[in-house]
């Protein structure tokens, strides 16, 4: 594999279970470095096709080929090089934590140094810690540390969070930054929009089994729902030019859907400068990319 060759190369990816299509023809590219995540609902098709890249499941067809190798027919050329975080995972509760990172990391050719690990997933003051001891976030980590003790190319993280308080899942969010910065790969799995937002460089979203959209969290509000909304209050009695004096909402404001806000403010506060009115409040907001996400999985299902 060359330094420029995709970390994750997907063309045409279908399985089925029966008669459910499962996964309808994925198309996937995963850059060496970045931290990709694979956003949909219950269902939608994720850890089937990510088990599929991680060699767990046989596809029914379409190419994959995850660090240069194919996890159907190359899986034990590829494991040593990949990290896996399974939603849940079964350590030995009687091992400390140091103990455990070192006796995975002695199943890899080139381990990372286990104490480096423990640090890196933020468990060094638990390093001599029994499992048992851990609190379920401490164990999530430590999950991870399980999975980087080989010093892996590539990590997939199945539904990091779920289940955490918003402080441990902050905490989660940092390691997984971390991991980038020292050049990871890394695929993950969300139904969590505030997640992909925060960690990913890309997403794409899943629905019934088809890639619905793929871009940057950004790129994928930008293109997916242009608009923008400016909402803002005027005194009684002052009327707005054109459509710019929008619909009230419950707290009245008048809100506006804008195709094309920089025009449509230029006129609104011309006008408002103009004529000495007041637009208390003024603000423009973008579609989050939960807003995204909502009409993008409709769509889909
Ligand atoms: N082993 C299986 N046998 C039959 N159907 C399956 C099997 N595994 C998954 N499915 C079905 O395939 C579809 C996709 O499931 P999958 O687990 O890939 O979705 P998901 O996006 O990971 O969902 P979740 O977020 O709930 O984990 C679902 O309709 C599921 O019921």
């Amino acid at each position: 594999m060359s330094d420029n060759s995709p970390a994750v190369r997907v063309r045409g990816l279908v399985k089925s279970y029966g008669g459910l299509q499962a996964v309808r023809g994925i198309d996937l590219e995963i850059r060496a470095g970045e931290i990709f995540a694979l956003l949909g609902p219950n269902g939608a098709g994720k850890t089937t096709t990510v088990e599929i890249l991680e060699g767990y499941r046989k596809r029914d067809g379409g190419e994959v080929s995850v660090l240069g190798f194919d996890p159907g027919r190359e899986r034990a050329k590829m494991l040593p090089r990949v990290g896996i975080v399974l939603q849940k995972t079964g350590v030995d509760r009687f091992l400390t934590v140091i103990e455990t990172v070192t006796m995975y990391a002695s199943y890899y050719p080139k381990p990372r140094p286990p104490a480096e690990v423990v640090d890196l997933v933020g468990l060094a003051d638990k390093s001599d810690s029994r499992v048992t001891t851990l609190s379920g976030g401490q164990l999530r980590r430590l999950d991870m540390a399980v999975a980087l003790a080989g010093d892996p190319d590539l990590l997939f993280l199945d539904e990091p969070t779920t289940g955490f308080d918003p402080s441990a899942r902050r905490e989660a969010w940092d390691v997984v930054k971390d991991l980038a910065s020292l050049g990871k790969t890394v695929l993950l799995t969300t139904h969590y929009m505030d997640e992909a937002q925060h960690l990913a460089d890309r997403v794409a979203v899943i629905a019934a089994g088809q890639i619905v959209a793929e871009g940057t969290p950004g790129t994928l509000g930008d293109r997916n729902l242009a608009q923008a909304r400016i909402r803002y209050r005027v005194p009684d009695g002052a009327v707005p030019p054109g459509d710019l004096g929008g619909v009230p909402d419950v707290a009245g404001f008048l809100v506006v859907t804008s195709a094309d806000p920089v025009r449509d403010l230029h006129t609104l506060t011309g006008w408002a400068l103009e004529n000495g009115v007041t637009l208390d409040g003024l603000e423009v907001s973008r579609p989050s990319l939960e807003d995204v996400y909502l009409s993008l999985t409709e769509v889909g299902a």
